[in-house]
């Protein structure tokens, strides 16, 4: 865990409860939660649908009230403030949706423009910044426009410059790149980066994509069940994952692990006993597998799989099917066991 210092958001034991639907039942979306983000990262937050990603970011503009716990940003307690006190820390505090939320009546400048007006800001000064910030998104042409008759990446970038208007510290942004195809979700990507690097400001992202969190982020929250199940660099959260769900999440973006029906499929063409091995630098490198192996004279052949590198590190797994004594083939699962994850799928039914 990090310290306080440098902290501009802190979750201090923080949960949010929704209450039942009346039938009992409630939802403990955030589940205390103690964390820190520092001033000055991009800060992934991962996990499966319904892990509460949305909603413990959401407390850090108070858009949800803790129910448990506190959440201080920037050295400011929210859990004691009334709404009017809130204003000014949400002022602070800019954010982009997976849907753009742009207003479709106004044009591209107007809803840049729609924040300063609530805000209070003097014409010229307003223009003055909506031109300053469609420069700096790469929009300048697009300013008469309406949002109708722009791309899914264009739209983004009006939200980001919008979510940008009153000079945030904080910027939060909830699966900003899922409805984006590849190409321009790498621009969104870049302009998010540039947002870090050239404006400083602190970015806080959701994300269901590990390309996301490999590209941008340089530590990661990973979320189950409203807890927060491991945090830190992206690099070691990705390459030493601790937590099935962090192993999980990275196994689906790699697509390294065999579905269901490619199991049942193996099964047909392979009647040994079948194990999924994961390979990284810290546990069993694919030189150990074949070392463990050979000890236990059990052979072992490469049915499926998929290594990459994250932060320049080997990750993945290999799905193998080892022929030996069963004995022998026990043995090496045991001691492959004692040096990295394995799930072992047995062998095809005779
Ligand atoms: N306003 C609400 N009222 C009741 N339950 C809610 C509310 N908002 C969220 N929840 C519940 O809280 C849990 C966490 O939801 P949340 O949206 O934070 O998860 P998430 O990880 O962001 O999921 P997704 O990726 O699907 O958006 C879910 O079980 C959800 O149904």
């Amino acid at each position: 865990m990090t310290t306080a210092t440098g902290s501009i958001v802190r979750f201090e034991g923080a949960s949010k409860v929704f209450p039942g639907n009346g039938r009992g039942g409630e939802v403990r979306a955030v589940d205390g939660v103690t964390l820190d983000i520092h001033e000055g990262e991009i800060f992934g937050v991962i996990g499966q649908s319904g892990a509460g990603k949305s909603t413990l970011v959401r407390l850090i503009n108070a858009l949800e009230r803790t129910t448990g716990g506190d959440v201080v940003v920037d050295g400011v307690s929210l859990g004691a403030l009334n709404e009017a006190r809130l204003r000014p820390v949400r002022a602070g505090i800019g954010m982009v949706f997976q849907q753009f939320n742009l207003l479709a009546s106004r044009t591209v400048a107007g809803n840049v423009a729609y924040p300063l007006e609530v805000a209070g800001w003097p014409r010229a000064r307003r223009d003055a910044r909506v031109t300053e910030l469609l420069d700096f998104v790469g929009l300048s042409e697009k300013a008469g426009v309406h949002p109708s008759a722009l791309s899914g990446g264009q739209k983004q970038r009006v939200g980001i410059a919008r979510a940008l208007a009153t000079n945030p510290r904080i910027l939060l942004a909830d699966e900003a790149t899922s409805a984006l195809d590849p190409e321009t979700t790498r621009g969104v990507l870049d302009l998010l980066q540039r947002v870090n690097r050239e404006l400083g400001v602190t970015v806080v992202v959701i994300t269901h994509e590990m390309d996301v969190v490999r590209s941008i982020c340089h530590r990661v929250a990973v979320m189950d069940s409203g807890r927060v199940v491991e945090v830190g660099e992206s690099y070691q959260v990705f390459s030493v994952p601790s937590h099935d769900v962090t192993r999980r999440f990275v196994a689906t973006a790699l697509r390294d692990r065999p579905s269901p029906e490619v199991l049942a499929r193996l099964r047909t063409r392979h009647a040994g006993h079948i194990v999924t091995v994961g390979v990284d630098e810290a546990a069993g490198s694919s030189a150990v597998l074949t070392r463990t192996l050979r000890e236990h004279g059990v052979d072992g052949t490469v049915v499926f799989g998929g290594i990459t590198e994250v932060a320049e590190r080997p990750y993945g797994s290999l799905t193998v099917e080892l022929v030996g004594d069963p004995a022998a083939v026990d043995a090496a699962v045991a001691a492959l066991r004692d040096v990295t994850w394995l799930d072992d799928h047995g062998r095809a039914a005779a």
